[in-house]
């Protein structure tokens, strides 16, 4: 279970009122999707932020499995972000960068190496093996963020601009993360996305984050 409880945030930067002060809770069960929508300014990049870990919480708690995720760094986190663009390492090639989802170090065993090429021909993209990301189409550099798939995705709009069949190839990976055991939080405004994905569904509104359940955390 991710549980993130009373997550307060301020950036330093704003004036008392300019923004709201943020404080955030829910929680999430492996395999299960929570979608995320609300205004543009309401904060969902923060809560993004907070998660993976690339900004810190004046206070609150925010665990997997009961083990406290505030104290490791971004990349020790098992945490998988996907935005709409920039998601791969460009000089990297495309089986390094799903790689790296096993191997942080990027010294894949050939054991792991093999679990690469199973990945990449499962989504049908063995032939691109080799190539750059410079060298894919959008939907391809998304597959292959996918890819990388870890116990916690965060998604940010990964299926904007994205042709229909596209769109349903990356639904279908998604899934499959799920069904793996991936806790997935999805901020998206798109109905389709959301009723492909999310278990259950959130807003958000005045600094803090509504669960549309009784589930608030
Ligand atoms: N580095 C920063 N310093 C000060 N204020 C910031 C900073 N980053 C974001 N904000 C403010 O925090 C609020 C939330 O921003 P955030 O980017 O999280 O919103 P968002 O919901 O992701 O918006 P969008 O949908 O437009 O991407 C906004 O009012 C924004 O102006």
């Amino acid at each position: 279970m991710l549980e993130c409880r009373d997550l307060i945030f301020h950036y330093d930067r704003c004036e008392p009122g300019e923004t709201p002060d943020f404080c955030f809770s829910f929680r999430l069960a492996p395999g299960e999707c929570l979608s995320v929508a609300g205004p543009s300014g309401t904060g969902k990049s923060t809560l993004l932020g907070l998660l993976a870990g690339f900004l810190e919480p004046a206070s609150g708690s925010l665990a997997w499995q009961g083990r406290d995720l505030l104290m490791q760094p971004p990349w020790e986190r098992g945490i998988t972000t996907v935005f709409q663009e920039h998601n791969l390492f460009d000089q990297l090639p495309v089986w390094l960068n799903v790689g790296l989802g096993l191997a942080p170090d990027m010294r894949l065993t050939p054991a792991q190496q093999a679990r690469v090429r199973e990945g990449l021909a499962e989504v049908g993209l063995a032939g691109l093996h080799d190539r750059l990301p410079a060298e894919l189409s959008g939907g391809q550099r998304q597959r292959v963020a996918l890819l990388r798939g870890s116990r916690i995705l965060l998604l940010d709009e990964p299926f904007s601009g994205l042709d229909e069949a596209t769109r349903a190839g990356l639904w279908d990976l998604v899934r499959r993360q799920k069904a793996a055991g991936a806790a997935v939080l999805l901020v998206s405004h798109d109905r389709d996305d959301i009723e492909a994905l999310a278990d259950r569904r959130a807003r958000l509104e005045s600094g803090q984050l509504l669960v549309d359940s009784c589930d608030a955390g």
